[in-house]
């Protein structure tokens, strides 16, 4: 059996994060016969200077025609002047939109050894284990836009939310389906107060829920929930949201477990799926080499685990993370007095030796 994986680097600490992650790839290739291929693809503002587009027909197709995409990060000051429609985000939005990824799976643990990282208390993160369910492909990312118009002899700009119910129908449905494999309690966040777009997410997902007995259902504003999830994030299980409010609210939840650098996500869908760090391209720190590379690592076990069903494989990669960290290895993110500082690199290694 023979795998072929795309990986995208992309662009700022995007390299060195891949790197670590396929080196790991390798180390649980070697261990467990999996014949994994590895296939480099350009996107973001690295292709776009090559190209003049940040995603090359030819990386879609290299995706759509592998068994995963493992994508680092896109984006930085460089390109933050050219055109809105070539920014290198456009390539993740991009392909996201043409794999038809409409869930993004974000799930955030709290390792024990990550506990006293916490900006909270260690007493309200303790045991918090929730998954957040982003729709990914619909809201206010994808709707109309408008970047400049004369409106009253004033310059304004928009972009228009809009949610369709079957949208919103497939989002929940994997969100009760997800929730009927963990603790059984979906949260859904909206701002049905205010939106009109919120209000058909919810009444949606209400009645989804009707198909779900076994799940318990609630409903949160976004304002409250980003409070909650300060307050007491071990109250959730599932939260599943529309594309902004995920993205913000998984910010916030990551550094719950300490930082961001941890959080992996699998975009799933329609085809191939997608597997990339909740984290950017972070270009206050790219080229140095000190990028935490374990978010993309664990992203790479969601990729073994949930594209390839290589259980084992995966297994082996989270267990090999949770060690390093249990021997105290850090990275600068998470480094204190009294543990191991290292680099991407050292890191990368420390993980591999033990999958
Ligand atoms: N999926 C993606 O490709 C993606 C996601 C988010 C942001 N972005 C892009 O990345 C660029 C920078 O955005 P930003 O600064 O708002 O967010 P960011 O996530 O890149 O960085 C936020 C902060 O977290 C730190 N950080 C992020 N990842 C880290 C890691 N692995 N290890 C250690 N520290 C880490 C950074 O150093 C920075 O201080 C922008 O162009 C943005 O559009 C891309
Ligand atoms: C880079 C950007 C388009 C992206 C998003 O907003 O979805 C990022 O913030 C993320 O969380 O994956
Ligand atoms: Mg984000």
């Amino acid at each position: 059996m023979a795998y072929n994986i795309t990986v995208i680097p992309g662009d700022g600490i995007g390299k060195e994060i891949t790197d670590g992650a396929v080196e790991v790839l390798k180390a649980a290739d070697k261990k467990f016969g999996l014949g994994l291929n590895f296939a480099y693809h350009d996107a973001g503002g690295t292709a776009y200077d090559k190209f003049g587009t940040p995603l090359p027909q030819e990386t879609i197709d290299a995706c759509k025609a592998s068994d995963g995409v493992l994508f680092g990060a896109v984006g930085g000051d460089k390109w933050d002047k050219v055109d809105p429609a070539k920014r290198p985000e456009k390539a993740i939005l991009g392909l996201r939109k043409e794999l038809g990824l409409y869930a993004n799976l974000r799930p955030v643990k709290v390792a024990d050894a990550l506990i006293e990282y916490s900006p909270l208390k260690p007493e309200l993160v303790r045991g918090a284990d929730l998954v957040i369910v982003r729709e990914l492909i619909g809201g206010i990312y994808f709707g109309e836009k408008c970047e400049s118009e004369q409106h009253n002899g004033v310059e304004r700009a928009w972009d228009l939310e809009n949610y369709s119910v079957p949208e919103v129908e497939r989002i929940a449905k994997l969100a009760f389906e997800t929730a009927k494999l963990r603790r059984g309690k979906v949260t859904s966040v909206d701002k049905s107060n205010v939106l009109a777009t919120s209000r058909l997410w919810r009444r949606t997902v209400e009645k989804v829920a009707k198909d779900y007995p076994e799940v318990e259902c609630n409903n949160l504003y976004v304002d409250n929930c980003a409070m909650q999830i300060a307050v007491k994030p071990t109250q959730f299980d599932v939260i599943v949201t529309g594309n902004l409010f995920g993205d913000i609210l998984s910010d916030e939840a990551a550094v719950v477990g300490g930082s961001i650098g941890m959080l992996p996500s699998a975009s799933i869908g329609e085809c191939t799926s997608l597997y990339e760090p909740i984290h950017g391209s972070a270009p206050d720190i790219a080229g140095k080499g000190i990028a935490n590379p374990i978010g993309t690592i664990l992203s790479a076990a969601m990729l073994l685990r949930y594209s390839l069903h290589e259980e084992a494989a995966a297994d082996a990669i989270e267990a090999a993370v949770d060690k390093a960290l249990a021997e105290g290895y850090r990275t600068p993110d998470l480094w204190k007095d009294g543990f191991t500082k290292v680099n991407t690199s050292e890191m990368t290694k420390i993980i591999s030796e033990r999958v």
